[in-house]
């Protein structure tokens, strides 16, 4: 069995769950959040750096690594893990929706994508059946199913077209995935539409995966939409199998999704907004290149335990910020990881003492989405 998932413990009053996925390169407590690594690397942290900070998995992309440097350099490095001297286990998106949102894409039809690289503009194709194969060279631990992501809003057509694209693709993804010590995971569409989210689960439950994911939220709708779509959506799939809603990551909607009875989650957001200057703490978000911050001599969050937190102020990385240099980016990021890393921990502590809700309200009364 390339990958197991066993639920712990379950919430009285929520959907939420503790759980434990069992993959070739370790075991992840679950509810989890992973950090995105597209290029082979979680900007600025090194796997020693993921390690400390408590990462038990972390995220790569298909497309990336086909652009640059080429599976075939990864698979004769010995597979991803060995390349990026990461030996935890390791998840990869299946391309598609990288196509759609970096590539200049040229064509897309049943067959799959035509697209042009957003880095030397030369011009590839990708089916599931060769998004299929790159994972399959770059060895994963969970690879994912390659589908169709409608852009927010869509017509119920063009939902329903990526629909019956993502179940069809499923099944020859399904038909070409040939490692048995990698998990393939489907992926669920349907837009905001109910009915076709209905169907989407129904077609891919009935292929019988290790695990599903959730994809087409977080593309533009209003929050309350994505939570109203995952309502009616995490039910349709089977309790037994990890839930992975992919590219969510705010504090607020990690919270809502553990509720929901999510149990995997990603999202570039910590690295990325770091490079903004931008940190998350405990009672909202922290702007630290502000100069309100030039004379705090506080840690970028005053409650947090972290590496930076005990032996850093805002003042200095504030200063590194403005001088753009390159350990304001690392602290910042660092901090930024260990803040949704330790988020989760807490919660699976909640869930496992029967305490989320109240932990969950308390959390968000304090969090406020408002730059403090
Ligand atoms: N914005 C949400 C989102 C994000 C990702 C990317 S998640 C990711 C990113 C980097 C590395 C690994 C996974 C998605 N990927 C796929 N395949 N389908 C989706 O509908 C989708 C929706």
């Amino acid at each position: 069995m390339t990958i197991a998932f066993e639920v712990i413990k379950e919430c009285k009053d929520t959907r939420a769950r503790v759980g434990r996925l069992y993959t070739p390169h370790g075991v992840v407590d679950t509810p989890v959040f992973m950090p995105v690594g597209t290029q082979a690397t979680v900007k600025a942290m090194s796997p020693e750096e993921l390690e400390e900070i408590g990462a038990q998995i972390i995220l790569s992309n298909t497309y990336h690594l086909y652009l640059r440097p080429g599976a075939e350099i990864i698979k004769e490095a010995g597979g991803l893990h060995r390349f990026m001297h990461w030996n935890h286990p390791i998840l990869t998106d299946s391309g598609g929706f990288q196509v759609f949102s970096l590539a200049d894409l040229r064509q897309i039809n049943d067959e799959g994508v035509t697209f042009r690289s957003h880095i030397d503009g030369s011009s590839h194709f990708l089916s599931p059946e060769k998004a299929t194969e790159i994972q399959m060279a770059l060895g994963s631990d969970i690879a994912m199913c390659f589908d169709e992501c409608p852009p927010y809003p869509a017509s119920y057509e063009q939902v329903e077209k990526a629909v019956k694209r993502t179940s069809s693709w499923a099944e020859r993804c399904l038909e070409a995935h040939r490692r048995e010590d990698q998990a393939l995971f489907g992926i669920v569409q349907g837009g905001v539409f109910r009915d076709l989210r209905e169907r989407s689960a129904a077609e891919l439950t009935a292929l019988d995966f290790p695990g599903y994911a959730i994809g087409g939220l977080s593309v533009g709708e209003p929050k309350r939409l994505m939570y109203e779509v995952l309502d009616y959506t995490v039910p349709l799939l089977p309790a037994s199998k990890p839930r992975y809603l992919m590219g969510v990551g705010t504090p607020d909607a990690l919270l809502e999704g553990v509720k929901k009875g999510v149990d995997m989650f990603d999202c570039v957001l910590p690295t990325r907004v770091a490079r903004n200057g931008l940190a998350l703490t405990s009672s909202g978000k922290v702007v630290v290149r502000n100069a309100r911050y030039a004379r705090d001599y506080e840690p970028l969050d005053p409650e947090c335990d972290c590496y930076v937190c005990r032996n850093y102020t805002r003042a200095y990385i504030r200063h590194l910020l403005k001088a753009n240099e390159i350990l304001g980016l690392r602290l910042t990021t660092y901090h930024n990881l260990y803040f949704l890393i330790r988020l989760m921990a807490k919660i699976r502590t909640a869930v496992m003492e029967g305490y989320f809700l109240k932990f969950a309200e308390e959390f968000m009364a304090k969090y406020l989405e408002k730059e403090v």
